[in-house]
């Protein structure tokens, strides 16, 4: 899986991945009025409103972006039909040629690991038949059950391209109150960093990183330039930028001398971007997937600019 996210990386010269996190409220009013008035103001309505607005916002950018993540809990929240959702929006994009990463956070061990696994980055097995549900090329996983939280994803990894992003240094306000605790003379999360990293050394690409990398937010920058020098060889997934009040001055430190190993996201700050204080009346409804693109182009140069400081 690294190599093909790399591989887009340097095609689009874009080390960006946006957040599908719909909400309602970033839906225009005519999408959402026309999906009421044939699906109700229901929950299959709001979900074909989610899709209608994600299409609109893939078909602006796909050009220009290597990946999507797709946060399941805003579909999810709606049942079926918001899984359903979830499910069209990766295969469309997958059609856009798009690397999904599934931000799914799944932490649980053995055989639910296995069975979450199977649905999301395998294949599941109906007497023998086996057959491909969700589809992502990436997952987030919360690894703070161990080793047995992680295992049962790898040979998934291996036998089907795919990969994982594990939790190490998230990027809320109160992840230090656990993940910046002292155990045995380091930080948890520093001990989570070396295992992760330890973790992903079967499964390490052509361009010396491994299909299992580290979620580590933009908010901690001096965590992260801590966590680059512990884990080298893995790839960051990095949430936090913009919306949540990370800078690409906080980047600096994610990225190696190659200029990669790692990609961030912001999800807010481009699909919503024409609800955004900075862009008032710049935009009509109609536009928005117009202010996507442009949002998504300003983020790109503000990355060059982080990365022209570092090669
Ligand atoms: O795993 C994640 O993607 C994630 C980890 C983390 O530490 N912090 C974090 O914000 N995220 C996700 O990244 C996205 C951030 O969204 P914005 O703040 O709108 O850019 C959401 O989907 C979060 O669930």
């Amino acid at each position: 899986m690294i190599d093909r996210l790399i591989a887009k990386i340097e095609e689009t010269q874009n080390p960006t991945v946006v957040g599908l996190d719909p909400r309602l409220s970033f839906i225009p009013k005519w999408i959402k009025e026309e999906s009421y008035e044939e699906h109700g103001k229901t929950p299959k309505g709001a979900a074909k409103a989610f899709l209608h607005f994600n299409k609109e916002i893939i078909d602006a950018i796909y050009d220009l972006i290597p990946a999507v993540k797709p946060q399941i809990a805003m579909y999810e929240q709606y049942g079926s039909h918001g899984i359903d959702a979830y499910i069209e929006t990766i295969e469309y994009c997958k059609q856009k040629g798009l690397i999904i990463i599934g931000d799914i956070k799944r932490g649980d061990i053995a055989s639910t690991a296995e069975a979450y696994s199977h649905g999301h980055i395998g294949k599941v097995d109906i007497e023998g038949d086996r057959f491909e549900i969700y589809k992502e090329d990436s997952i987030t996983i919360n690894p703070y059950l161990g080793y047995d939280s992680i295992e049962p994803f790898l040979a998934d990894c291996s036998n089907y391209d795919k990969g994982l992003f594990v939790l190490v240094k998230t990027s809320n306000p109160n992840s230090g109150q656990i993940q910046n605790l002292e155990v045995g003379g380091i930080k948890l999360y520093e001990r989570m960093g070396q295992l992760v990293s330890e973790w992903g050394e079967g499964l390490i690409g052509k361009r010396s990183y491994s299909s299992i990398g580290a979620v580590v937010g933009a908010t901690h920058p001096e965590e992260a330039k801590n966590l680059r020098r512990i884990m080298p060889h893995t790839y960051f997934l990095v949430p936090g930028y913009g919306a949540q009040g990370g800078t690409a001055a906080d980047l600096a430190g994610c990225f190696n001398k190659d200029g990669l190993g790692a990609i961030i996201n912001s999800s807010r700050g481009i699909i919503a971007a024409h609800n955004d204080k900075v862009n008032q009346n710049k935009y009509t409804e109609k536009e928005f997937a117009q202010a996507a693109r442009e949002a998504v182009i300003k983020m790109k140069l503000d990355l060059q600019q982080v990365l022209n400081t570092i090669v």
